[in-house]
């Protein structure tokens, strides 16, 4: 198969972005359809694009269902399997939604989700120090309650916007479908991989075996980019760019950052650890190991980042540091 010399993109979504207030099928499909529109412009441009999303909302509203229904009949599925749910499921919406955007632009294209296992280490400190919040946000009224009722549950405060689970979120080591994944890039079909992070699996001897606990896609989107060399990793999520001092009255969103400077933000621990602290560690990983840029931005800005006029972008040079 002969490799493909366009523009290789890797967008990440973030499962808040897809569902925002209305958890609903409908209003998550929507906001998928909405992103696919976006999307399509890199087709457009030439570019091939590997899609990747979150779960976190997903996948713990999934788990508060499986509980609700669980009988010895009909027993819930544990956190791996409800991941791999999960990749179905937003899978399917994006396929879905890309396969009409492509046919209103004319263009022939198949798009297909790659179900992705990922393989992290089982002795991993993470599985001692759950953060990865997933599911429904609280409110601080509620959390006594919570506690009472879920005593295995650990809750913790999300970027001020309520209380939510958290649960173990270990590294991703390898993906283990990479080549599977390189040869459908080559092939330039668009894939969906790796979605949620990718299903959390150990390995132990011959078999990979599923654990307990939800990765996070950031660190796997950072991975995949770099493991297929991705020219661009881009971070959508829902709120803007990255900010300093964020919450504070002095905030300022970044358009521009060298990753020596937003280095020294992260060593600081200034970004907070569930939710923009992972997107800025990948996205320098990537920028430090590839060369090439990462941004960050929001989903209803897709255009405008494609354009390069939104978003936090972060480069691998010393730069003087641009805001919005
Ligand atoms: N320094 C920061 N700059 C921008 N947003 C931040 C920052 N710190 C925390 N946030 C919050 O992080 C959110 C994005 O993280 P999250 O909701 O976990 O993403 P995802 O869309 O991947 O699920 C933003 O909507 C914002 O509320
Ligand atoms: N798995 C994951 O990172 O999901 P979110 O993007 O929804 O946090």
């Amino acid at each position: 198969m002969e490799e493909n010399k366009m523009a290789k993109i890797v967008v990440a979504l973030g499962g808040n972005a897809i569902l925002s207030e209305d958890p609903s099928a409908q209003a998550q499909k929507r906001a998928v359809s909405q992103t696919a529109k976006e999307l399509v412009n890199f087709i457009k441009n030439g570019d091939q694009l590997i899609i990747t999303h979150g779960n976190g909302p997903q996948v713990g509203n999934l788990l508060l269902q499986q509980s609700a229904g669980d009988s010895s009949e009909n027993p819930a599925m544990p956190l791996d399997t409800c991941g791999a749910m999960t990749q179905g499921s937003i899978g399917y919406w994006f396929q879905n939604a890309m396969r009409e955007e492509l046919l209103k632009n004319g263009i022939d294209k198949d798009v297909t989700t790659i179900i992705t296992q990922t393989i992290v280490a089982e002795d991993d400190p993470a599985f001692q120090d759950p953060s990865k919040p997933i599911g429904p946000f609280y409110k601080k009224s509620e959390v006594a309650k919570l506690r009472q009722e879920h005593p295995d549950w650990k809750l913790m405060e999300d970027a001020g916007r309520g209380y939510r689970r958290v649960v173990p979120s270990p590294k991703p080591v390898k993906i283990n479908e990479y080549r599977a994944i390189k040869q459908v890039v080559e092939a330039g079909i668009v894939p969906i991989v790796s979605g949620g992070g990718g299903i959390p699996v150990v390995e132990r001897g011959d078999r990979l075996v599923g654990t307990e606990a939800v990765i996070d896609k950031d660190f796997s989107a950072s991975k995949i980019a770099q493991l297929i060399k991705a020219d661009k990793l881009i971070i959508l999520t829902s709120g803007g760019g990255v900010y300093y001092n964020y919450g504070q009255p002095e905030q300022a969103e970044l358009k521009t950052v060298g990753i020596e400077e937003i280095q020294e933000h992260i060593n600081a621990e200034e970004f907070s650890k569930g939710s923009m602290m992972p997107k800025v560690k990948a996205a320098v990983d990537f920028v430090r190991q590839s060369g090439n840029p990462a941004v960050i931005g929001d989903l209803k800005d897709a255009k405008e980042i494609i354009e390069g006029t939104q978003g936090t972008m972060i480069i691998n040079e010393g730069t003087q540091t641009e805001y919005r």
